[in-house]
């Protein structure tokens, strides 16, 4: 059994976070483990607060899992406090982590922002650098490029950008674009594209947290990185395509699409 550590914050709506995390991966085939840096008190409308951990609970919380069983990938999300960052990448190098896939997340679905300036300068210098692959959306790649995102060729130059600044490979997501739900990935000088029909579906909360999870999964599975997101993007859009409708807002996928039958609902 492969195992993937998920650092990123609790989502009490269920949608996102650790929680998308944790339902990702078991149906991904792997053993999710958890390091949680925060708590969000949040549902499919908004983010109403956050209440972070310690550094020192945060490095506990890693060590745990390491010294005992370690990861075959690591997934972060959710870091809101530039000193959580540094402790992150601290324990990761430490142990030596590999297969580490980073969703840079600065501001929810519902608008809400999750990590602070200073964090993102941290993420930038320190953590981003570490990772098999990063995977922000097209805000997110906006800010780690300077550069404003208009067509797919501006998404090219932005993944190369960040690329080849920070020496990661970088998944451009297409989600918030309006045509089709293309992906590009720029992995050491060379471009793939990941086409996705767009669903239509307005309830795409956590699909980012979604689609890194199931890369983290392939990547402990032994796949490489072109097969991992091919795979974690068709997992995705099974999952958007259930149509699932809960809450209010911009509403969870729905990860259970195996199970279908198998449980009355
Ligand atoms: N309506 C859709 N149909 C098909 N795929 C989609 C749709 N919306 C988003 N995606 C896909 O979902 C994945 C996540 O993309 P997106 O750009 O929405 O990330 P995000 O903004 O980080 O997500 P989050 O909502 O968790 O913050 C990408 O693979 C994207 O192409
Ligand atoms: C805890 C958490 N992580 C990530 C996101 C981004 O979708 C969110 N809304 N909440």
């Amino acid at each position: 059994m492969k195992c993937v550590l998920s650092i990123a914050g609790s989502d009490s709506s269920g949608g996102a976070g650790i929680q998308a995390d944790l339902k990702t991966m078991i149906t991904n085939g792997v053993f999710g483990m958890t390091a949680i840096t925060a708590l969000t008190a949040q549902n499919t409308t908004g983010v109403a607060d956050v209440m972070n951990v310690t550094p020192e609970f945060l490095a506990e919380q890693i060590d745990a899992v390491f010294e005992d069983i370690h990861p075959d990938a690591v997934k972060i999300g959710m870091v809101s406090e530039p000193d959580l960052v540094a402790t992150i990448v601290q324990r990761l190098q430490y142990y030596k982590a590999q297969n580490i896939v980073v969703d840079p997340v600065m501001v929810a679905t519902s608008g809400s922002s999750l990590a602070k300036d200073s964090t993102v300068v941290m993420m930038r210098e320190q953590l981003l650098p570490i990772a098999t692959v990063i995977t922000p959306n097209i805000p997110e790649s906006e800010v780690l490029a300077g550069i404003n995102i208009k067509s797919e060729v501006d998404m090219e130059h932005a993944a190369k950008k960040i690329g080849d600044e920070l020496g990661c490979s970088v998944l451009c997501k297409g989600g918030h674009r309006v045509n089709d739900a293309n992906d590009l990935l720029y992995d050491h000088g060379k471009f793939t594209w990941f086409k996705g029909e767009r669903i239509d579906n307005p309830n795409t909360h956590g699909t980012g947290c979604t689609l890194s999870s199931a890369i983290a999964s392939n990547l402990a599975k032994g796949q490489d990185l072109v097969n991992a997101i091919r795979l974690a993007k068709e997992y995705l859009s099974r999952a958007l395509d259930q149509q699932l409708n809960l809450g209010h807002g911009s509403g969870p996928v729905d990860h259970a699409f195996d199970l279908k039958g198998k449980f009355s609902r």
